[in-house]
Parts: C-alpha cells; sequence; structure tokens
C-alpha cells in the first residue's frame, strides 16, 4: 500500500510543519458561521493541503465532497454537485449535519472544458452556505475574482527539519532500520516536498530491511520525469488528440509546458515540420498572451490544444530512438515571462539571417551569450556594433542588455548603431570592394555576403558561435564616438564579431 495514503494524517494535529496555516485554517473553521467565507490553501505539491482539508473535517464532524476543478466537467455539473452540497444544509440545524466542499486544483480551471468554469465557481463560493475548501498551487493562477472571494491561507514547503522526523517515524513503524545520513539526505532532495520525500522512501525500502547513505544516491527520483514522458509522446509517436489527452496530466503551466515543448521539439523535427510546428506554437503563444491580458484562463485550452495537438499533428513520421530532453533553457523562460517572445524572435531571427544559422541556434546559444557579453550595456561599442549589425531598436537592446528601453544608455546605442550602419552605407557605395561586409550596411543579402567570404578566421568564442563571417576590425575606430561614460571594459575582441 502506498505510504502517503497509509500515512496520511487524519487530524489535523497530525499536519507538519505547517504550524500556522494549520491554526489559521483551524481559526477559519471555528468561524465560519460569522464569516461564511470560503477558504484557499495554496501552495506547492506535497505539503499537506489536501490532507488539511480532510483532517479538519474529520475533527469537526464535517462530511466532505471532493471536486477536481479540472476535471472536465461541465458549469451544470459543478453547480449542481457542488452548489447543492454547499447549500443543501441550510435547513440542517447546528453543526452536525454540515458538508464541506473541497476543491482541489482551483488554479486549474482551464482545464474545463466549459467556459463558464472560473465564473461558476466563484459564483458557487459566494453564495454556498457551506464550508468551502479549495486547493491551489499557484494562487495567483486563481482569477481574481475569486480570490476575492476567499479567504487564504499559505502553505509553506515542508521543511527538512520536519520531514526527517516523519520518515524516521515511517522506518519505526514499518519496520525499516535507516542510516541518519539517508534520510536527511531524501528529504533533502525533496526539497520541501514531504509526500515526494515519503515516496522516495517507500521506493528505496522495497526489498530492503536497511536504508543506507549509499542507496540513496541512485535511488533519486526525478520529479519532473513526468514532462519527459510527456514529450517522448507529444513529440515521438502520439496522435493530435491523443496528445492533448496527455497533457492533461503533466504537472506544468501552459506557460511552462510550451517552454519545455519548443526547446525539445528541434531535437527531434525538422524542416517543414518543424516549420509547422514553430506556426503552431506561435498560435499557442498568442493564447498564453491573452490570458495574461485578459486573465481570463478558459483561453489556456486553445494555448494547450495548439502547442499539444498541434506539435503532434505537425509531424510526418514517428521519431524512433531516444532523445536527450532537457529542461527549458533560462532565455527561453526569460523570453516568456516577461511577455517578449516578439522581440527575442526579432532578434534570434536577425541573427540567423545575419549568421546563417538556425532560427533556434540563434536563439539557444547565441542569443543568451550576446546577452551575457551585454549585459547593462557594459560593453558598450560590443552593443552598439551589435545593434548595428542586427539593426535593433531600442526595446531589442532592451532585452537583450536587461538595461531599461528608455534609458538614455539604450536611446544612445541605438543612435549610434544607427550612425554606424548611415556611415557604412556611403562606405559601400563608394566602392569598397574588398571590404563589403566589414563596412555592411546589413542589407539581408550581406549576411550571405558575409558568409560566402568567411576567411575562416574567427577570433574569439564567439567568432564561432556567432556562425557568421567575422573580420578584421577595420572600421573599430569608425565607431561612433562613445559618450558614454559608463563602459566598464571593452572589449575590442569581441567587437570584431560585429563588423
Ligand atoms: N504537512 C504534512 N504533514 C503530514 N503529512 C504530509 C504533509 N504534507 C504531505 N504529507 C503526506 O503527503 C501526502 C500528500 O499530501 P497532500 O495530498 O495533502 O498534499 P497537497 O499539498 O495537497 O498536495 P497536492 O497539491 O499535490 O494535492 C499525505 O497523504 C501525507 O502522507
Amino acid at each position: 500500500m502506498d505510504w502517503t495514503e497509509k500515512y496520511r494524517p487524519s487530524s489535523l494535529d497530525e499536519i507538519r510543519g505547517n504550524d500556522k496555516a494549520r491554526d489559521a485554517l483551524q481559526e477559519w473553521a471555528d468561524t465560519w458561521e460569522d464569516h461564511r467565507e470560503a477558504v484557499v490553501l495554496h501552495g506547492s505539491p506535497g505539503i499537506g493541503k489536501t490532507s488539511a482539508a480532510h483532517a479538519l473535517a474529520s475533527d469537526e464532524g464535517w462530511a466532505t465532497i471532493e471536486l477536481n476543478a479540472s476535471d472536465s466537467r461541465t458549469k451544470d455539473v459543478i453547480e449542481r454537485v457542488a452548489g447543492e452540497a454547499a447549500k443543501s444544509g441550510t435547513l440542517t440545524a447546528g453543526e452536525a449535519g454540515r458538508r464541506v466542499v473541497i476543491l482541489d486544483e482551483a488554479d486549474n480551471l482551464h482545464g474545463n472544458v466549459d467556459r463558464g468554469g472560473s465564473a461558476a465557481i466563484t459564483s458557487l463560493v459566494k453564495e454556498a452556505s457551506q464550508p468551502m475548501i479549495l486547493i491551489a498551487n499557484d494562487f495567483y493562477e486563481m482569477s481574481s475574482g475569486l480570490r476575492n472571494a476567499c479567504q487564504e491561507i499559505e502553505f509553506r514547503d515542508v521543511s527538512k527539519r520536519s520531514i526527517v522526523p516523519v520518515l524516521r517515524d515511517l522506518c519505526r513503524k514499518e519496520g525499516v532500520e535507516y542510516d541518519d545520513a539517508a534520510l536527511d539526505q531524501i528529504a533533502e532532495m525533496n526539497s520541501g516536498d514531504l509526500r515526494g520525500a515519503i515516496k522516495d522512501l517507500q521506493a528505496m525500502a522495497e526489498g530492503r530491511d536497511r536504508i543506507g547513505a549509499d542507496d540513496v544516491v541512485t535511488g533519486e527520483r526525478d520529479k519532473t520525469e513526468g514532462v519527459f514522458d510527456y514529450l517522448d509522446t507529444v513529440i515521438k509517436e502520439a496522435g493530435a488528440e491523443e496528445a492533448l489527452k496527455a497533457s492533461y496530466d503533466v504537472d506544468e503551466t501552459p506557460d511552462d509546458l510550451i517552454n519545455w515543448i519548443e526547446d525539445n521539439m528541434p531535437k527531434d523535427y525538422e524542416g517543414e515540420e518543424l516549420a509547422v510546428a514553430y506556426d503552431f506554437l506561435a498560435n499557442a503563444d498568442r493564447w498564453l498572451g491573452r490570458v495574461r491580458a485578459t486573465q481570463n484562463y478558459t483561453f489556456w485550452r486553445y494555448a494547450g490544444d495548439n502547442m499539444t495537438a498541434g506539435v503532434a499533428a505537425a509531424r510526418r513520421e514517428p521519431k524512433g530512438g531516444w532523445t536527450r530532453y532537457g529542461p527549458p533553457s533560462y532565455w527561453s523562460k526569460l523570453g516568456r515571462s516577461r511577455g517578449t517572445r516578439n522581440k527575442r524572435d526579432y532578434v534570434a531571427r536577425r541573427i540567423a539571417e545575419a549568421g546563417g544559422v538556425s532560427m533556434s541556434t540563434a536563439r539557444r546559444e547565441i542569443l543568451p551569450h550576446l546577452s551575457v557579453m551585454t549585459h547593462h550595456c557594459k560593453n558598450r561599442e560590443l552593443t552598439v556594433a551589435m545593434a548595428a549589425k542586427y539593426e535593433l531598436e531600442a526595446k531589442h537592446v532592451s532585452f537583450i542588455t536587461g538595461s531599461g528601453e528608455d534609458t538614455n544608455k539604450v536611446q544612445s546605442i541605438v543612435e549610434d548603431a544607427e550612425r554606424l550602419r548611415e556611415e557604412r552605407a556611403v562606405e559601400n557605395a563608394g566602392g569598397a570592394f574588398d571590404d563589403a561586409h566589414a563596412g555592411g550596411s546589413e542589407e539581408t543579402t550581406d549576411s550571405e555576403e558575409a558568409d560566402a567570404e568567411d576567411d575562416g578566421e574567427p577570433e574569439s568564442a564567439q567568432a564561432s558561435l556567432d556562425g557568421s563571417a567575422t573580420d578584421e576590425p577595420a572600421d573599430a575606430e569608425t565607431d561612433a564616438p562613445a559618450d558614454s561614460t559608463d563602459d566598464e571594459d571593452d572589449d575590442q575582441a569581441g567587437l570584431t564579431d560585429f563588423m
């Protein structure tokens, strides 16, 4: 039997490591008659929210009705089941007949087929005449209406200090011997997730009567395993519908999932199918943008359709073999969380065109590198050169360097870059045949010329990353006056790559 079930706390005082939340929940129940508000328990998975809700009900002698908000049940069903449950107690005197509705995944209403999911639940929460406990991982993924209708209790990750004694206790109850170091290690690697720690412990205890420190290393459980399996499904083999259904089981929000898919898809897809799949991802991203703008989580569904079913449908033939999928790069997460995908893609496209590399190389390898090199515009000349070469506007420079778009620093860099481009255009017009790309005005054809003329003398790591022609720093001195005083370290070597 699953130890997490076997040892699920049956009373509130068995909830470990969340004393404050536990007391607040008790207080909420004690005063419910007066305020009649629902409560939302929020925090990471596996730290006892659901257990606390059930434990409270059991302490209070309340019957429970548990619903999962992300089930694809319609508004009607939710209203009928929960509404009845919540309202039917009106006539019952006293606490005895009380029922508590426990609504899991209250932050996940996008999974609801019905568009009215969130609104329906909000009005239900407001009208309910019985206690309701909502459970959510991320409070701020809930609609603001729903948030406002509830009291809020935050559950914290369970500290290692609280996890270890639980594990020790379980070992004793199960008659398993242990090294303290092993339990420590299990607690450590589950950082705050008590359920995960218990699962690991059980897995390690299987077939052993002693858990030693050495056992733990190999027993490490990958928390994100679910995602890797999912990537295998969506990228390698699944049909559209299957891919969509499988996505419901993945413990990632669409905002995160799209990063996983986008970063890993190019490892298996190529050519036309990759292009089509990117189109679907772009659609998905537009829906995600709409969700962010409107806080209307029903749009998540369309994002989900595009990024899962769409990507699966783009596949021309099944993909075999094993692929080393990895977590989304820092860069792709950054690009998304700031809602700056368009900027990122613009820059990536410019780099790809200028450098003759693929968009995904530009995005995953070159862009992050540039970002580091030009962080806060610290290397001003390099930043100017980059802006000139890739024809970047202030918003792009700001995006790459992290300096504010409206700052003088960025504005002056863009101006200088423009001047630099003009100067080069003039030089070109003057017929500098032998130096066309060194003074290139960066027409689209320029990159091709540059490629053709690649003299194979990349002089820095960046040159090889860039994939574009790198030439002599012939006109470094033609760079517009560096009037900014805050360039700390000018890196002439790096500069050459943009000339
Ligand atoms: N604070 C805790 N005290 C005691 N046991 C806990 C605690 N947190 C988790 N557990 C153990 O982990 C199991 C799962 O916990 P529970 O389902 O309550 O977590 P949760 O926070 O609701 O997670 P999820 O958001 O994934 O539902 C419990 O059955 C229990 O065995």
